[in-house]
């Protein structure tokens, strides 16, 4: 028998375990626009979001998709301004946000998914009214909004008949209006409402930097409490401030295990869902 057979045979039999461990159960995939930037990388993750779906893990993906939406406003010749990572969304920027995130980014998404011979349905936190939104309060944003509430049963629908929901991270209020929810605050929200298994965040970084220009500097586990120092002593910043956030938030909401990962690194969520292994940041309630 030739070695390699028997080297796959092995890696197949050690999934046994974790296979059983997440048969049925919810995982929440944040899949952010950095890691998205070229097909191979694009590739990886529906490849492992397919598989997940294959072996009875119901898995939710939940994208953002700020570098083509910067992309968009720069042909229109719109500046993009963000504070404190979110971006600033007038009128004319808001029907932009939706038209890249619940059209381009999340049909492409749910494409590529039928590509690789599984199915997926493309929903925005506007259908349904999935992820009912009102204007954010700190700052004056404009259509940035928070989420006020989830109706995750249209997820559980699609999640029962064996469907993959590919969900674009835009919300609405009751009056009509549209809001541009930052993906990883409406990823942490799904993932807080459907009580997940893990809820994985993809980005192109290793994880958690104790120096974010440092790829070596990676901290691979960390407590609540951590995160309130690192952020005191100014390691947790910018970007990075609302991804560590909605982590804890929906770890103190239920969510079972979170973890941020590289999702450069080929096959990043099957290590982290089927190995002891893990790789990136994982957060410990
Ligand atoms: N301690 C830190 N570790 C890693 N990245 C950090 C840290 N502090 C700030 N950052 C910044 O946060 C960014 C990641 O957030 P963001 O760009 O919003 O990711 P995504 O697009 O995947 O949601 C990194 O590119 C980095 O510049
Ligand atoms: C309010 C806010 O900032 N919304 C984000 C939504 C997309 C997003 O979060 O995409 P990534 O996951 O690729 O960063 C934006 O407009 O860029």
């Amino acid at each position: 028998m030739a070695k390699h057979a028997v080297l796959k045979a092995k890696i197949l039999a050690e999934a046994v375990p974790y296979i059983q461990e997440y048969h049925d159960k919810i995982v929440v995939v944040k899949y952010g626009g950095n890691a998205m930037v070229n097909e191979v990388l694009i590739d990886n993750v529906i490849n492992d979001v397919c598989l997940m779906n294959l072996v009875g893990i119901k898995v939710v993906l939940v994208h953002g998709g700020g570098p083509e939406i910067s992309k968009a406003l720069n042909k229109m010749h719109i500046e993009s301004k963000f504070v404190n990572g979110l971006r600033y969304t007038d009128e004319e920027t808001i029907d932009i946000v939706q038209q890249v995130l619940a059209g381009k980014v999340n049909k492409n998404l749910v494409k590529r998914i039928h590509t690789h011979g599984n199915k997926a349905v493309g929903l925005s936190g506007i259908d349904n009214m999935l992820l009912k939104a009102k204007k954010v309060e700190s700052a004056d944003l404009g259509y940035v909004g928070e989420v006020e509430e989830v109706h995750a049963e249209i997820l559980n629908d699609v999640l029962d008949k064996g469907y993959i929901p590919v969900v674009a991270s835009v919300g609405m209020d009751e009056e009509g209006h549209s809001y541009n929810i930052n993906a990883d605050t409406a990823a942490a929200a799904i993932a807080s409402a459907l009580g997940a298994e893990n809820f994985v965040v993809v980005s192109d970084i290793p994880g958690l930097l104790r120096d974010k220009e440092d790829e070596n500097s990676l901290i691979s586990s960390v407590t609540i409490d951590d995160v309130l120092n690192l952020t005191k002593q100014g390691i947790i910043a910018g970007g990075m401030i609302p991804k560590v956030k909605c982590i804890t938030d929906a770890l103190k909401k239920g969510v079972k295990k979170a973890v941020i990962i590289d999702g450069r690194i080929p096959h990043a969520i099957i290590i982290e869902i089927f190995s002891d292994e893990g790789s990136g940041t994982q957060f410990i309630k």
